[in-house]
């Protein structure tokens, strides 16, 4: 402290450099009480009165903090006063946050002037003669008002005070917000995770017939590892939704799956969106950033579109793959991170490494455990209870109460060839519920396929007997199993209710088909 410093002065600094030692480590409004009342028993006959704080709505003045033991003689009065709402431009309080500096307002002059009368009746009360004020501030924005009661308080010293204290305050809000955001996003988290589980899991997937055993097969083989896989096909297929299932059903299902998009970003973001980069890597990259492999440690990476990624991000991932660490962009540490992955591409690899646009040995360390997902048009058996899935959940959703499909539909979604797969068939459903405005859709807008198309060999997979048994199997789902009568199957079928009996036996139709 310089020596040319009056003793005022000195016991000033003096006062104010310890009050700013122990703010500094003010973490909590305890914390903060307990150092404002440390600080103020040196001031002898000085006390905090009470602190408020603005609103969220920016009018109001909502009470911080006070010491109770100086009203206990007034506490009606006092209770009267914090229990209504006090706002900024309430006669003191407006005062004090329009001045730049600290105020004494003296009480018997107040009186005189006629503001507030409840104020002063409780300053007289209190055998005040003065009250000091000061605005709680940060920068030019205004937090909030203190008050305090003393019989003498140099000003210099309670303007360091009130700055100091600002600011501890407005880091204690701001860290009661982030805690707040915090608990709100883990509990969003949670309910997301829950969401996520209850969606993707091996009950939402539909179909029975082998291709889809086959595929369920190598799922439950593959879920409890942390094996990388490799989901092939053709695009709307499924992949996404079987990556889910096996996340969902591994024993890293506590965490959330990641998802990225190789296709979906341009060759200069895709390694810092994989593996992150340091403040000031490049040009643009003006905060440090978590790639989506480190945010999928301990969980499953979806590499999806994995065929698109261009070669020096192949490069890259190759090592992180071999040795499960990584270097963010412009790093100089490494971080290690346990990742399954699991990778997805509607392209052929193999033709993608013979025309060296994928590396052949990513290819081979993807490709540990393959599942390929079959088009639509081979398992023709799963259109039928998919259109009534995605009937039922657009119906469901939307309000309406759409529950059947007139056959002459089904007859055309079983002889459509489908090639945008699953989602194509979920797309036209979703679209055609909204518009149906009967219980029943019998009307629907397929694409025209062209002559060459329809007589490609994918469309008469089917056989005829396949093809009556699928539509028996229908109509018999939706009149519930009921065969002869007024309303059911086989009259809607225009056919004796003895020969749709003969039919169910020699197409080998069972209850399980249809309830
Ligand atoms: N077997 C199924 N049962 C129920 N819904 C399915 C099934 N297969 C696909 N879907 C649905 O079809 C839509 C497309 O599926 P998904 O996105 O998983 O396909 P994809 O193969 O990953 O497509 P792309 O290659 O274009 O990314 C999704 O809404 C999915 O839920």
């Amino acid at each position: 402290m310089p020596d040319n410093l009056d003793l005022a002065e000195r016991e000033r600094m003096s006062f104010l450099l310890d009050f700013s030692q122990d703010i500094a480590a003010v973490r909590t409004k305890a914390d903060l009480e307990a150092a404002i009342s440390n600080a103020l028993q040196r001031l002898l006959s000085t006390r905090l009165a009470m602190i408020r704080v603005i609103g969220d709505d920016g009018e109001t003045l909502v009470p911080y903090l006070w010491d109770i033991s100086l009203f206990s003689r007034v506490k009606g009065l006092f209770d009267q006063l914090t229990s209504r709402r006090t706002t900024v431009t309430d006669y003191f309080f407006a005062q004090v946050l329009a001045s730049a500096e600290p105020i004494v307002f003296d009480i018997a002059e107040e009186e005189r002037k006629g503001n507030s009368p409840e104020y002063i009746l409780f300053f007289k009360q209190l055998g005040l003669k003065q009250v000091y004020a000061s605005a709680l501030r940060v920068g030019a924005e205004n937090l909030g008002t203190m008050f305090f009661l003393s019989d003498y308080l140099d000003i210099a010293l309670l303007k360091g005070l009130c700055a100091q204290i600002s600011t501890a305050i407005s880091n204690i809000l701001a860290n009661e917000k982030i805690l707040a955001y915090k608990q709100l996003l883990e509990i969003e988290n949670d309910q997301l995770k829950e969401q996520i589980r209850t969606i993707y899991n091996f009950s939402e997937i539909v179909g029975s017939g082998p291709e889809m055993q086959e595929v369920y097969h190598l799922m439950s083989l593959v879920a409890d590892s942390s094996s990388t896989v490799l989901l092939l096909g053709e695009t709307g297929t499924g992949k996404e939704l079987i990556a889910r299932a096996i996340h969902n059903t591994s024993p890293r299902r506590d965490r959330l799956m990641v998802k990225i998009n190789c296709a979906a970003l341009p060759a200069n973001l895709i390694e810092s969106e994989l593996f992150g980069h340091e403040k000031g890597a490049f040009t643009g990259a003006v905060e440090r950033r978590i790639g989506k492999f480190e945010l999928a440690h301990k969980s499953t990476l979806f590499l999806d579109e994995i065929g698109e990624m261009p070669l020096e991000a192949q490069v890259k991932l190759l090592r992180v793959l071999q040795e499960k660490e990584l270097e963010r962009i412009g790093g100089k540490t490494t971080v290690k991170v346990d990742v399954r992955i699991i990778a997805a591409t509607n392209r052929d690899l193999e033709e993608e490494v013979r025309a060296g646009r994928f590396r052949s040995d990513l290819y081979y360390r993807l490709n540990v455990f393959p599942i390929t997902l079959p088009p639509l048009r081979d398992r023709r058996d799963d259109i039928v209870p998919l259109a009534h899935f995605f009937m039922n959940r657009y119906s469901k959703n939307s309000g309406r109460k759409v529950t059947g499909i007139a056959p002459e539909i089904i007859r055309e979604l079983l002889a459509y060839s489908w090639p945008g797969n699953v989602r194509e068939l979920e797309h036209l459903i979703e679209r055609t519920v909204l518009l149906t405005r009967d219980h029943v859709i019998r009307q629907i807008h397929l694409p025209k396929e062209r002559a060459a198309e329809k007589d490609s060999p994918a469309l008469p997979s089917q056989t005829l007997s396949e093809m009556e048994r699928a539509y028996i199997i229908d109509v018999l789902r939706q009149f519930e199993g009921k065969i002869s009568g007024m309303d059911g199957a086989a009259e809607f079928l225009d056919i004796p209710a003895t020969t749709l009996h003969s039919k169910i036996k020699k197409l080998k139709i069972s209850k399980s088909d249809y309830y």
